[in-house]
């Protein structure tokens, strides 16, 4: 049967990149969605801003929600300090097989810890499934419909602490209108917007940066 994109994409980091080298996986995924098939991965220009944010914030304790097929799970982990691990969890299983095959590739396997199911599920299962207290940076890029009920989510586990950095892809397209509203208007968050493109086009996207204040 014809494969899937995902599986074709994997196909093209087999092929191009080179085995243990971070640099070489995202760049091969972004000359296949650049010049074979557009793909849903944050990519280079939004990816350099959340290369920046991980590499300001420094964090001990990552999660991200939406891995779909590693891209940025792999920008991630490649910045992260020894010993740093990054949970991330993906609702779609063949792309959790993709993903997991693109992170090894990479050979970042052993700093990355993926976890299939929904994050409204697993959200409130991290404390006692992964021995985390508080999150020091999370990465939205999953369904925009989850943003704000997961953010609420975070809050009520007690999983922010004062510092604690969430940033938020699409938040323009797709768009996440209510997070947003949520995020800026609320005093127990410092938001910031980073505009830049939806991956690989010209169509205007961004990232918001929200600090809680505890
Ligand atoms: C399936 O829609 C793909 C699409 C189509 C048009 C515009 C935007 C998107 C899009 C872009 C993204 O970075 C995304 N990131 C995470 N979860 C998404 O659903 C998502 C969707
Ligand atoms: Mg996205």
């Amino acid at each position: 049967t014809r494969s899937t994109r995902p599986q074709r994409m994997l196909k093209a980091v087999q092929k191009n990149a080179t085995k243990g080298n971070p640099k070489s996986v995202i760049s091969a995924i972004d000359y296949f969605c650049k010049h074979s098939e557009w793909a849903m991965n944050v990519g280079d220009e939004k990816g350099s801003i959340l290369d920046s944010v991980v590499t300001e914030v420094n964090p001990s304790t990552v999660l991200e929600l939406g891995t779909y097929c590693g891209y940025s799970t792999v920008r991630i982990a490649r910045l992260l300090s020894p010993g740093t691990k990054l949970i991330t969890l993906e609702f779609n299983p063949a792309n959790a097989a993709v993903a997991k095959q693109i992170i090894a590739y990479a050979g970042l396997q052993d700093k990355v810890i993926l976890v299939e199911g929904s994050s409204g599920d697993l959200i409130p299962q991290m404390k006692e499934r992964f021995g985390i207290t508080t999150f020091d940076f999370i990465f939205l890029d999953h369904w925009k419909d989850r943003y704000l009920p997961d953010i609420k989510l975070f809050e009520e586990c007690g999983l922010l602490r004062k510092g604690s950095v969430l940033l938020a892809d699409n938040v323009i397209c797709p768009g996440t209108p209510e997070y947003l509203e949520y995020v800026r208007k609320s005093p127990r968050y410092e938001s910031k917007y980073f505009p830049a493109h939806l991956e690989y086009t010209k169509v205007e996207d961004g990232l918001e940066k929200s600090v809680f204040l505890g």
